[in-house]
């Protein structure tokens, strides 16, 4: 099995690589997917939410409001922090867990079919330097860039408010963090049918290279292979 984290921030372009990486065959991983697991009613940290952040950030139907959440949470950087230091260890476990359930099932196929290929594992992470305790899971990191007003405006032509962006940009990875722990960056400055090719040939190179082991880290300036 190869995984492979794909960093970026808030509508750099991560859902497009991954959709177009899993049309090639990966299977995907979305931390904002594990994060909404972590949030589920039944979830041992609701009582921790609960008392951080106000009983009113829980509906009646015990659903968590995620608007309400939000606006406290990202109100400050420490407020922040502490939502982080509730979620992030069940996020992390999580991964492990998936991570853990697919490489069974790649046993399990290759116990019927020893030519079964290997699985291509594909983990959006919109926050990477938060999961530096779990680098050890990842083949390689591969990230995404692209210039902040893009990155602006399409979250705001996709409904959220100027504001809601801003703070929760601010606290995220600059570019330069990714670029010092990703062994390759794609650069999101082409139209869409141009970026996907992009995705495309650069996982053809890959695949021809039997996803060979890369140095990781240190992709610097403009450039898009290490
Ligand atoms: C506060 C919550 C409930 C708001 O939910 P909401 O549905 O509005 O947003 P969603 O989870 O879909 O995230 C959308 C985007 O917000 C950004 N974001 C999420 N958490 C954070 C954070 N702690 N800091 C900065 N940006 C963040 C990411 O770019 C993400 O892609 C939710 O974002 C959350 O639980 N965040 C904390 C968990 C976390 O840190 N997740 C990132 C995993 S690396
Ligand atoms: N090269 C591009 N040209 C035009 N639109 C693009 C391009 N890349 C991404 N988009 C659009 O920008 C928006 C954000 O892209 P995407 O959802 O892939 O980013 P993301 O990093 O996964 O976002 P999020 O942080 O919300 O998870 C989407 O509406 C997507 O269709």
């Amino acid at each position: 099995m190869h995984v492979i984290y794909l960093a970026g921030g808030i509508a750099s372009g991560k859902s497009t690589v991954a959709r177009v990486m899993k049309e090639l065959g990966a299977e995907v991983i979305d931390l904002d997917d594990l994060s909404r697991q972590a949030l589920a009613p039944w979830s041992p940290i609701i009582p921790k939410i609960v008392e951080e952040f106000g009983e009113d950030v829980l509906r009646s139907n015990g659903l968590v409001d995620r608007e309400k959440l939000a606006a406290r949470a990202f109100a400050t950087m420490e407020r922040s922090v502490t939502l982080e230091e509730i979620e992030l260890p069940v996020i992390d476990d999580l991964l492990r867990m998936s991570i853990a359930k697919l490489r069974d099932e790649e046993t399990a196929e290759r116990e019927k079919n020893p030519d079964a290929p290997e699985k291509i594992v594909v983990v959006e992470i919109p926050l990477l330097d938060r999961m530096r305790g779990s680098f050890d899971m990842a083949d390689e990191i591969v990230g995404v860039l692209c210039p902040l007003p893009a990155r602006r405006a399409r979250a705001i032509q996709r409904g959220m408010k100027p504001g809601d962006f801003d703070c929760r940009r601010e606290k995220q990875p600059t570019d330069f963090y990714i670029r010092a722990h990703a062994n390759y960056v794609f650069n999101n400055i082409r139209p869409m049918d141009v970026f996907e090719q992009q995705v495309r040939d650069w996982w053809k190179s890959r695949e021809e290279a039997g996803w060979a082991p890369v140095p990781r880290g240190g992709v610097h300036g403009d450039v898009e292979k290490a």
